[in-house]
């Protein structure tokens, strides 16, 4: 026992020991300093961590704000939202902010600014780049200076990790960022109206505008059943990813509107919009050039949205996708290389048919009589929803929006009168509007509606008087 115990040091050795170390280290920088001339230490420098760097290299992700070009990068926006949760106490400097829909500030990190997070024990850092935006200064041969356009300044994000949980990194981590982003944002979307300037303008990006629109199912005024079907065709649909997957078919589907103006083709698809929490496309076919460049603003698209071609049967591109003129349709023909319907179809079966996600498209005509049979055809536009004049049921719709009643003492005489013409919803909210007080309003809707009436009568009147003589 004595032996061992000779052997454990006592603190006087010890702190003698520890003594004479950091003197030699001291000695030893001092010297290494001194002596070594300051090429030569930069050089063990770099060798030392070349030895270093090869046990442990480090790879770079870069996430840019775009995607090749193509489209908004989802990747980079999940993680813009994932990273202002992991912002503390080592960031001096952040960006704080506040958007009307949160309820909280916001905060992000600066341009230049690093944030390190950890992932199942791997340490992965991400800092926060952008691109200087490129102002080029030209001279004339006059010598006179001019500005080159400048290109837009470019986000991205850069993480870097050790090359060896790659993997990791790559199916996990970056899938555990999108999945937390979700998680923070639901609720907080802020559905967009997309739309593109003409061909002339080398737009080809989307511009969008916040979409608040505040046309619901329940402000629709439509037949209750076909609302309900609607309802119900948009609730199978979303259920449905399983069966798309399974039959090989693009997760899309088609919806063609057809009605006079103003019965709410529009607002029913703000509606749908809404319902389903998805952005609106609004595609002008007239703004497309060709069918690559249909093809590439279609790339430009996001997942779980909704495409638009409103009215198709006006729409110059589309009319060889009318039937020939005739005397209660008059549609020219002959214009100059339309876009054929084929290739819109085609290239939105091709393209969708690969994202995965769910993808709606609806076409609105005020003449579905004229359209090709092509795009009527079973298969083509998988929901034909016929908008129609206004019905009893429908103002009753519109008299609790605009009035917030359910019964009234003039609604059997509406009731009739509403039966007997033909009357958008539209020209009903209009007199709806003209006053708040449900006997006043309700009085213009019938003088309205007797006048329609009188109207349509005597234009019987002429017609059959025509056909007779
Ligand atoms: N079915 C409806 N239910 C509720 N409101 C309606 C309905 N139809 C029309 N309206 C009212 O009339 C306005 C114009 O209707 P909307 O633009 O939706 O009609 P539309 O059929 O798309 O017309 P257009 O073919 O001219 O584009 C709407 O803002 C809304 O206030």
């Amino acid at each position: 026992m004595e032996e061992y115990l000779k052997l454990i040091p006592t603190t006087a050795s010890l702190i003698s020991a520890y003594s004479s170390i950091s003197t030699s280290l001291v000695l030893f920088k001092t010297a290494y300093n001194q002596v070594i001339p300051k090429q030569l230490q930069e050089y063990a420098v770099s060798k030392f961590r070349y030895c270093f760097s090869r046990s442990a290299s480090y790879a770079t992700f870069i996430i840019e704000d775009f995607w090749c070009g193509l489209g908004r990068n989802q990747l980079y926006d999940a993680a813009r939202a994932y990273l202002s949760t992991k912002i503390g106490p080592r960031n001096l400097k952040i960006k704080v902010g506040k958007l009307e829909q949160h309820k909280n500030v916001s905060a992000a990190i600066v341009e230049g600014g690093k944030i390190v997070d950890v992932f199942q024990g791997i340490a992965i850092i991400w800092w926060c780049v952008q691109e200087e935006q490129v102002t080029n200064i030209c001279n004339t041969k006059k010598g006179k200076e001019y500005m080159m356009p400048q290109a837009p300044s470019r986000s991205s994000y850069k993480i870097t990790f050790d090359n060896r949980y790659r993997g990791t990194v790559q199916n996990d981590y970056l899938i555990h960022v999108l999945d937390t982003s979700e998680a923070l944002t639901q609720g907080e979307k802020v559905l967009k109206l997309y739309s593109r300037l003409d061909r002339y303008h080398e737009s080809e990006r989307w511009k969008s505008v916040e979409f608040r629109h505040p046309a619901t199912f329940d402000t629709i005024a439509m037949d209750l059943e076909l609302k309900k079907a609607i309802v119900d065709d948009l609730d199978r649909f979303l259920a449905s990813k399983e069966f798309y997957r399974r039959v090989g078919k693009a997760w899309k589907r088609g919806y063609l509107l057809y009605g006079p103006p103003g019965t709410g083709k529009s607002s029913l698809i703000a509606a749908m919009a809404n319902y389903l929490n998805f952005d609106i496309y609004d595609l002008e076919l007239s703004s497309i050039s060709s069918s690559v460049d249909l093809r590439r603003v279609l790339l430009n698209t996001t997942n779980r949205s909704i495409l638009v071609v409103e009215d198709i049967d006006c729409n110059s591109e589309v009319r060889n996708w009318c039937r020939p003129m005739n005397e209660e349709h008059p549609v020219p023909l002959n214009y100059a290389n339309p876009l054929p319907l084929s290739s819109l179809l085609n290239c939105i079966d091709g393209l969708w048919s690969s994202c995965g996600e769910a993808r709606i498209i609806v076409f609105t005509t005020n003449h579905r009589e004229v359209l090709d049979p092509a795009l009527l055809r079973p298969g083509r536009m998988d929901m034909h929803i016929h908008m129609s004049y206004c019905t009893t049921q429908g103002f009753r719709v519109l008299a609790f929006n605009y009035l917030g009643i359910h019964d009234h003492k003039l609604y059997q005489e509406i009731d009739e009168l509403v039966e007997s013409t033909k009357v958008t919803p539209a020209s009903l909210a209009e007199e709806l509007m003209k006053s708040d007080d449900a006997d006043l309003a309700l009085g213009e809707v019938v003088n309205f509606l007797k006048r329609k009436k009188m109207e349509e009568d005597q234009t019987k009147e002429k017609n059959k008087r025509q056909r007779t003589e």
